[in-house]
């Protein structure tokens, strides 16, 4: 029977021990597994004890406390090196509903590392694991993925990540950046235009739409969209077809969704600036990202990873270092994390990185947020608007300069600048 999975799979009795093994499951961890003896967690994990009892979710306990089918996210030990590895545990009963064994079926997750890898997402916490759990659900199917997270947390990285592990990965990943687009600019770069269609269209250009055929488009922040626009949204979405600016043929959209937000999106629909039906056809499986300040255990990895591929891959970062950027807050997000290490690399006149070469925000952050007053109550927006006006001012550099020092993207820059009207010296 699990011969006929596709996946690596084993049957394993309540002791641990495999009873058996499907050629998949042989070939992934080229171990001799010894039918009747040897352990799942000896042959996965190389380790004498249940993953339980060395700090790991066991997903055998777990399906035998519940009596259901559970899933969770390992780190296994393979000939090639540590790998993610998502499971799927279901108990197996007899003819009288005991549970005699449960069958395992693994899966690889090769957009995820637990070690600095160029160009994975890297992590270990719960809440990291919890996130790669929910996206290889979603990347099985066609569902509509909405991420939900603040800047810098990696909404764009799981969205590649999601079209890079469903059966689309071979077609088109075409972002298409919602902020500041007007209607007629939605329009032309969605469905592209025909020939004369307005002044200037001297030739037919293809939209993203056609341009994404079989494969996903990612709408980054999809709360910046104006109402009139979410209309043409959601009937593409709903009719799966379109039309060209100045076109009469209608075309077949063929792609997956995947959205992304920072803004709490049932508010704007509450406040009606976001139509309700558009949030439920976007929000088909949600996704939350975790800030990094819920997630602090993967600080120090997160260092390690940028530093290995900043221009000081030598360099190392004291205990002290570290300690100090798990304290700060990083509002920023994994972005800012990322920023301030390769700042602290290039400062460093030495190997080891020191407490003294971190961003001063970050140096500092324990004695001021220890040693201030409490001040009058503000709304954040205020703060955040006033403290732009301020930085732009005195800032000399370019956007691009201004902000990585802010520990935000250029787009998030522009988008802030936009709301509270303020202009850039350098534009
Ligand atoms: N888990 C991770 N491991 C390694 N790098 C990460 C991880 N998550 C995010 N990054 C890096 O952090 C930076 C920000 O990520 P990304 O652009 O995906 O965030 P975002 O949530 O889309 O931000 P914004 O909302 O500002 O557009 C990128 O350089 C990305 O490669």
């Amino acid at each position: 029977m699990i011969d006929a999975i596709d996946k690596p799979a084993i049957y394993i009795t309540p002791d641990y021990v495999i009873q058996a093994v499907n050629a998949a499951y042989a070939e992934t961890y080229q171990t001799r597994v010894k039918i009747g003896s040897s352990k799942c967690h000896q042959v996965s994990h190389k380790q004498e004890q249940p993953c339980d009892q060395h700090g790991e979710d066991c997903p055998l306990q777990q399906c035998r406390v519940s009596g259901r089918a559970t899933s969770v996210v390992h780190i296994h030990t393979l000939p090639g090196g540590k790998q993610y590895c998502d499971i799927l545990m279901k108990p197996v009963r007899d003819a009288s509903g005991m549970t005699v064994g449960f069958l395992e079926i693994l899966e690889n997750i090769d957009y995820a590392s637990a070690d600095p890898d160029k160009d994975k997402m890297i992590g270990q916490s719960p809440a990291f694991r919890s996130l790669l759990n929910q996206i290889n659900r979603a990347a099985r199917s066609d569902i509509a993925v909405l991420l939900q997270g603040e800047t810098g947390t990696g909404k764009e990285l799981v969205a590649q990540a999601l079209h890079d592990s469903s059966h689309r990965q071979e077609k088109p990943f075409v972002v298409i950046e919602c902020t500041g687009l007007n209607e007629s600019l939605f329009e032309s770069e969605l469905f592209g235009y025909e020939k004369g269609a307005f002044t200037g269209a001297t030739a037919p250009k293809k939209g993203l739409v056609e341009v994404a055929n079989g494969g996903t488009i990612f709408f980054d922040e999809i709360g910046d969209v104006p109402l009139n626009m979410q209309v043409k949204l959601l009937r593409l979405l709903e009719t799966q077809c379109f039309r060209a600016v100045g076109g009469l043929k209608q075309k077949k959209a063929d792609f997956r969704l995947i959205c992304a937000t920072h803004k709490d999106l049932l508010a704007l629909v509450e406040r009606g600036e976001f139509r309700k039906d558009l949030y439920y056809r976007i929000a088909g499986f949600p996704i939350h990202l975790p800030s990094l300040h819920e997630r602090t255990e993967d600080i120090d990895q997160l260092a390690d990873h940028f530093l290995h591929y900043s221009n000081q891959p030598n360099r190392r970062f004291s205990a002290n270092a570290l300690a100090t950027l798990r304290q700060y807050p990083f509002p920023g997000n994994i972005r800012e994390l990322k920023s301030a290490v390769e700042q602290a690399a290039l400062l460093a006149d030495e190997d080891i990185i020191n407490v003294t070469d971190l961003p001063p925000r970050i140096q500092n952050w324990q004695a001021t947020s220890a040693t201030q007053q409490p001040t009058t109550l503000m709304p954040l927006d205020a703060v955040e608007r006033d403290y732009l006006r301020r930085v732009v001012a005195q800032h000399e550099g370019t956007a691009e300069t201004l902000a990585s020092a802010l520990g935000i993207s250029q787009r998030t820059l522009y988008r802030k600048l936009q709301r509270y009207g303020i202009r850039l010296k350098h534009a």
